[in-house]
């Protein structure tokens, strides 16, 4: 078997009284897309707040991609090769679509480089011309002049992952990517994501279980701070203690 992309091991983590992640041991591999659920206060956005480097743990390692990463900065963490979706928090809303991903190319370590030796108009031609290719991928080619101010709440989503797949990242890491979006706007975000999912490797947490079980090759459950099961939808599904703690009142 092939080395994961991401490998923790005894991740954990307290606040005060609360263990919020205890001796967590997790896995992705390249190209799937693992989904992290779990009911409301389990763990799930201090474990990704580990992972993009947001928080750092009391115990445990983080490798990626065959470095251990466990206490690089955030930025770091980007330019080896992680992104993170952040909930909209990224996006400029006064400006344009295009402008918000030129900027998070322009902002890419090697963008630097490779526009290097073209001349100051050519080399703007190319990084808007860059930016316009990440849009069309999520499907807002047609939107790339209009203000972000001006988008739907699922158009913001999307420009968030354009602004993502700008620095061209291994693993993404979609924080509750359906959160607030209507079943239109949902639909249309699993389909971006299965799209997404044939160029990158995906780190999914959603409380939407139709998306989850649609999208993940495999899932991981976390309850309580601990990773109680890890296995392909029908496995988690089945699991007699996934069905106790928490998809039994989901399915
Ligand atoms: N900064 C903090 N200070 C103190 N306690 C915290 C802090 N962040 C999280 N916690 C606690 O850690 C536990 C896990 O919280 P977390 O937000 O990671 O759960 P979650 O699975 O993401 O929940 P949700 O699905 O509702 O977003 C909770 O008991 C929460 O109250």
């Amino acid at each position: 078997m092939t080395d994961p992309l991401l490998e923790v091991r005894g991740l954990s983590r307290r606040f005060a009284a609360v263990d919020a992640l205890k001796d967590v041991n997790f896995t992705v591999a390249a190209g799937e897309v693992h989904a992290l659920i779990g009911p409301n206060g389990a763990g799930k956005t201090t474990f990704i707040h580990h992972l993009s480097g947001a928080l750092f743990p009391d115990a445990g390692k983080i490798h990626f991609n065959g470095s251990e990463i466990t206490r690089l900065r955030m930025h770091q963490r980007v330019r080896a090769g992680m992104a993170r979706s952040w909930q909209i928090t990224n996006v400029f809303l006064g400006l344009s679509a295009l402008d918000n991903v030129a900027l998070a190319v322009q902002g890419r370590p090697d963008a630097g480089t490779s526009f290097r030796f073209w001349r100051p108009v050519d080399r703007e031609a190319r990084l808007f011309e860059e930016a316009r290719t990440f849009l069309e991928q999520v499907g807002l080619g047609e939107r790339s002049g209009r203000l972000a101010g001006e988008l739907s709440h699922g158009e913001q989503r999307a420009l968030e992952l354009a602004m993502a797949l700008a620095t061209r990242p291994q693993l993404l890491l979609l924080d509750e990517p359906m959160a607030g979006t209507g079943p239109e706007e949902s639909a249309r975000m699993v389909e971006l994501i299965e799209h997404l999912a044939r160029h990158v490797t995906i780190l999914l947490v959603e409380h939407d279980m139709d998306a989850v079980f649609r999208l993940a090759d495999r899932i991981s459950v976390l309850v309580n701070g601990q990773l109680i099961c890890t296995g392909t939808p029908d496995a988690v599904r089945n699991d007699a203690g996934v069905r106790r703690a928490y998809l039994g009142d989901h399915l």
